[in-house]
């Protein structure tokens, strides 16, 4: 085993009866790593992460941890920690004894119980909440108990399922920080599931993107988020002109349309971001359908011979109406050249 295979999925094939929901997943997962499951509903995360938490029997394939096949090892035996997206802490028991629950059950007693109780408390900032029950907290404090009470039990690896979903906008950025500071300071593996690459890419260190039970690209959010590997990634990262390549055209709505450029052979689609979209000049022509103002930024639907197509430019520009016949370039330069299309 070594760091960077810490947590293996060697061709894992996870199904609901006949159902095959996940077919030979490969993955290597390295210690101390936050990595982010992302997709959209149904793809497989929680799926995912119910096999490797040991909820789920696979129906082929094996599960390597720490040098450890724990394939078939019941889940209360594995070193796996899961963390729910509703809390599921105790309403009768305090905050302490809520992270004490596991422990106990473990054996865990005495001076020992004690100081690793409040020593997850105070990991999670939650020392003077003790004695307070669950419905005495927060949204974002109970996150923390729930978060607590699987630190103490020492995983090799914490799952989290959507950790943020419950939280309202301003509580979910504040535990995003959290989240990778209480991370990065135990230096546990954490996996945790999204379907919001914004959360995705704020947080992880590397990013699985998932589709239809396979893996569609792995990297960092950096890699994700300015090369996605195919059009479903740039899609799904806003990248919002996104064709299929063919030779110098791209295919549109509308049919080919040549475009010039410095093109990899191997391209098979090129993606632009609004933001990368030149408006005001350029060869094409489109016709304004929608506007919306987003703070810095004015996003405008256009109809052209390319489609539709969203470009963007700074709010402190005069705004154009609706129906306003408006030039535009797609700049080869600027786009994401995609290896593979046709998941979209
Ligand atoms: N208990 C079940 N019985 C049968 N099929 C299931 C079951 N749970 C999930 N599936 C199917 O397995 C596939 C993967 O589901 P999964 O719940 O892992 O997706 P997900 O990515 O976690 O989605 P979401 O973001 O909506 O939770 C889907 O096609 C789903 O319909």
């Amino acid at each position: 085993m070594s760091d960077s295979r810490f947590l293996s999925l060697e061709k894992l094939t996870l199904s609901y009866g006949k159902n095959v929901a996940v077919p030979e997943m490969d993955l290597d997962i390295a210690k101390g790593e936050l990595v982010a499951l992302l997709g959209p509903s149904g793809c497989g995360k929680t799926t995912t992460m119910r096999a490797i938490a040991g909820l789920m029997e696979p129906a082929s394939g094996a599960i390597v941890l720490d040098g450890a096949n724990i394939t078939r090892v019941p889940a209360n035996k594995r070193p796996v920690g899961l963390v729910f997206q509703s809390y599921a802490l105790f309403p009768h028991l305090n905050v302490y004894e809520n992270v004490a629950f596991g422990l106990k059950l473990m054996g865990v007693k005495g001076k020992d119980l004690e100081t690793r109780v409040n020593d997850g408390l105070k990991t999670v900032g939650l020392s003077q909440y003790a004695t307070r029950k669950p419905a005495e907290l927060s949204g974002g404090q109970q996150q923390r108990v729930s978060l607590a009470r699987s630190m103490v039990m020492e995983p090799k690896v914490l799952l989290l399922d959507e950790p943020l979903s419950n939280l309202d906008a301003r509580l979910r950025l504040e535990m995003r920080t959290e989240l990778q500071r209480v991370q990065k300071e135990s230096g546990v593996t954490m996996i945790f599931v999204t379907h919001d690459q914004v959360e995705a890419l704020a947080m992880a260190d590397r990013i699985i993107v998932m589709l239809d039970g396979h893996i569609e690209q792995i990297g960092t959010p950096e890699d994700i988020y300015n090369n996605p590997a195919s059009d479903f990634v740039a899609d799904f990262v806003g990248f919002e002109n996104v064709f299929e390549r063919v030779g110098d055209t791209i295919k549109t709505a509308n049919g080919d349309v040549a475009i010039s450029g410095d093109i990899d052979d191997a391209t098979k689609g090129l993606a632009w971001r609004p933001s990368m979209v030149t408006l005001g000049e350029g060869p094409y022509e489109g016709t304004v359908r929608g506007t919306s103002f987003a703070g810095g930024t004015r996003e405008y639907l256009l109809d052209t011979p390319l489609g539709q197509i969203k470009a963007e430019c700074d709010a402190a520009l005069p705004a154009h109406d609706f129906g306003a016949v408006l030039k535009f370039d797609l700049p080869v330069a600027k786009a994401a050249q995609l290896a593979r299309t046709g998941s979209l």
